[in-house]
């Protein structure tokens, strides 16, 4: 069994006395610096005029500049698009940088695919939480966590895992469990995560389900309550208590039909092409595609994203939620 690391392991005085700049305040960042604060953490907040930088100073937060906070802190996490770190760590992160500081992320994209490659005299991690940044924030102000990996790429200091661990404890990810893996590691079961199976695989069989019920003429309404909709109430018994505890919940003749129909839907042939997902990804065919899309101002990533929205499926979901407030309170 690997080492899960939980509060009561983590050396606090490895990151006490020190500043943490937290680089962008989107869905990660605004999760890491609000976290880390309650956590009595010393916190400055990088990022660029516009929207999330008001939204760092009505939360209360100290916020400057990019490269002001770079050249403050000690420990600099880098929260920005993965596609848009390259260029602000090259123009204004890379030029503060202090022999022992530590340079952190929270996906190993740029530093595996060599998209940013670090000076030899900082200590290099990343702290990657396994689950959205919203839930990152909400799970920590509820008094839990979200469990996350660590791993290290460069010690310099000979404290970076010690570091890593106060981090991922200030976050909240302590409360649930933090693991060691390795840069490699990270960015491939990551990047395969969510292509197979979170986001890609699920998005994907919610579609093909609706669209089948909808094409044999049902409501499309009652399509979107079977296949979306309740998706999460499962989910959420799985979470509690996995498969065997959703099993437990729903009916023997649903728990009938997940063993004989399942596997005829996600079935071998599935499973060989989610081994062709991770080929792409180990050998670096998907981060090349991925990088040049944004080289070339993302043409197919912005017609696929507007075709998406006109789905069926979004414009009944739109519809219905607007009846179910609760759905979006948070
Ligand atoms: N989303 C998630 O839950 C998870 C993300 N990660 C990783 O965390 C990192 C951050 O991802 P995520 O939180 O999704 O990022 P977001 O897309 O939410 O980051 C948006 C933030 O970055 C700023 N930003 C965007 N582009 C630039 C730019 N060119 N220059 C300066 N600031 C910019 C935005 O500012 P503005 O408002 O001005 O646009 C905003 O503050 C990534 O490495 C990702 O892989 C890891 C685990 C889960
Ligand atoms: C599942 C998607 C994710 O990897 C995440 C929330 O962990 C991401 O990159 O956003
Ligand atoms: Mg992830
Ligand atoms: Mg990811």
């Amino acid at each position: 069994m690997a080492k899960v690391y939980y509060n009561g392991d983590v050396n606090d005085a490895a990151i006490q006395g020190k500043k943490v700049a937290i680089i962008g305040y989107g869905s990660q960042g605004h999760a890491h610096a609000l976290n880390l604060k309650e956590s009595g953490i010393d916190v400055v907040v990088g990022i660029r005029p516009g929207k999330s930088q008001e939204k760092a100073k009505e939360d209360g937060l100290e916020v400057t500049t990019v490269r002001e906070a770079a050249e403050q802190a000690d420990i600099i996490m880098i929260l920005l698009p993965d596609e848009s770190q390259p260029k602000v760590y090259k123009e204004e992160i890379e030029p503060g940088l202090k022999e022992g500081n530590s340079l952190v992320f929270a996906h190993g994209f740029n530093i595996h695919f060599n998209q940013i490659v670090p000076p030899a005299n900082v200590d290099v991690f990343l702290v990657a939480p396994k689950g959205p940044g919203h839930l990152v924030r909400r799970t920590f102000t509820e008094g839990a966590g979200v469990p996350a990996l660590f791993g290290i790429f460069q010690d310099v200091t000979g404290n970076a895992k010690d570091i890593a661990l106060a981090y991922a404890k200030g976050v909240g990810g302590a409360r649930a469990g933090v693991l060691e893996t390795t840069f490699k590691e990270e960015t491939e079961t990551d990047l395969f995560g969510e292509q197979a199976v979170l986001c890609g695989g699920l998005s994907s069989l919610v579609k093909a389900g609706f669209e089948t019920l909808v094409e044999a003429g049902y409501q499309p309404e009652v399509a979107y309550f079977e296949c979306l909709h309740e998706l999460k109430l499962i989910v959420d018994l799985m979470y509690e208590g996995g498969l065997e505890g959703m099993r437990y919940s729903i009916s023997d003749t649903a728990q009938w039909g997940d063993f004989v129909s399942g596997p005829r839907v996600v079935d071998a042939g599935a499973k060989e092409r989610m081994k062709d997902v991770l080929t792409d990804i180990q050998n670096g065919t998907f981060a090349k595609g991925w990088i040049l899309e944004n080289q070339a101002n993302r043409p197919e990533f912005t017609a696929i994203n507007a075709n998406e929205s006109e789905h069926l499926i979004e414009k009944v979901g739109r519809d219905l939620r607007k009846m179910m407030p609760f759905v979006n309170a948070k």
